[in-house]
């Protein structure tokens, strides 16, 4: 089966939404038909907008219920063991076929980079938000923020909701832990628009340390492809159930029925500690 059906079905059986990669090996239909899982659809700003526009079209039509404007990726990050182990983009992005080679020849050593740096729009900025929004009815999530000052350029862009993200740590080093720039966001949007979070979730302490902070909801990467690469859509399932009993216990030593009674006071983060020291 391939890795993204499966991701899905996993995703459908506990009840979890599934984000799709624009980068995905299969189908969009593919995967719209293999569950019913509620499905999200991840997109770039191509260079070739006219492939961007298909592909939220076909994910619109596939009743994909939100696009996610990654921001953070104008250009692919330097990475350096990337290059090291010559990455080889799949050369069946299926999505793409017809449309795009992803036979890139490269001679710098990831081919990753090079397919990156053919296709992605490094001119993408705010109006771009104003130019998906032309294109698709559905509401538009941006991920890849880390500031409270790009957080309200993009509540009056326009957007649905807001992703506090920095790609999992893959684009630049240096770029701040995301739960550590949460609350800057959080405290920015004051409540315009749901803010989200992704980065390290890899415990169900992690998940609600979140929600104290204020995000509406995290997403899962790599914990999910660990899951998937070991066992499948059974892997993906096993992991997503951890972090939930993970989250429920933690809730109930923590003194919470549900996840509203989660408060702000239910953390202290580091500067809270320091200042208490003072
Ligand atoms: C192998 C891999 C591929 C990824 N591909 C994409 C992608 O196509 N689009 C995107 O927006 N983010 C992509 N990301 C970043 C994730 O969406 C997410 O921001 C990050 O993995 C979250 O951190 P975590 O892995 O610690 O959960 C990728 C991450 C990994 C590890
Ligand atoms: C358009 C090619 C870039 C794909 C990058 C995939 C990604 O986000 C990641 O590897 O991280």
């Amino acid at each position: 089966m391939p890795g993204e059906v499966a991701t899905a079905r996993g995703a459908a059986a506990c009840n979890v939404i599934m984000g799709l990669s624009f980068t995905a090996t299969c189908t969009i239909e593919e995967v719209a038909s293999s569950c019913n899982a509620v499905r999200f659809f991840q997109t770039y700003v191509y260079k070739r907008r006219d492939i961007t526009e298909l592909m939220v079209h076909k994910a619109e039509s596939n009743g994909f219920r939100a696009i996610i404007l990654t921001a953070d990726t104008p250009r692919l990050g330097r990475r350096e063991a990337d290059i090291k182990n010559k990455l080889m983009i799949s050369p069946r992005l299926r999505n793409f076929e017809g449309l795009i080679t992803t036979e890139v020849v490269s001679d710098k050593g990831s081919n990753l980079e090079a397919y990156a740096a053919g296709t992605l729009d490094p001119s993408l900025c705010w109006k771009d938000i104003a130019w998906l929004k032309s294109i698709t009815n559905l509401p538009i999530l941006i991920k890849g923020v880390l500031t409270g000052e790009d957080a309200i350029k993009a509540v009056e862009a326009g957007v649905a909701g807001i992703i506090v993200s920095n790609h999992g740590a893959r684009q630049l080093d240096y770029t701040p832990a995301t739960i550590s720039v949460l609350e800057e966001v959080v405290n920015a949007v004051q409540g315009k628009v749901p803010v989200l979070l992704d980065g390290g979730i890899r415990r169900g302490t992690d998940i609600f340390k979140a929600l104290a902070l204020g995000a509406k909801a995290i997403l899962i990467g790599r914990p999910v492809v660990y899951g998937l690469a070991t066992k499948g859509e059974s892997g993906v399932k096993q992991v997503i159930e951890m972090l939930k009993n993970e989250l429920e216990q933690t809730m109930a030593l923590a003194g919470c029925c549900n996840v509203n009674d989660i408060t702000r006071s239910h953390v202290k983060t580091e500067k809270e500690r320091l200042l208490c020291r003072m």
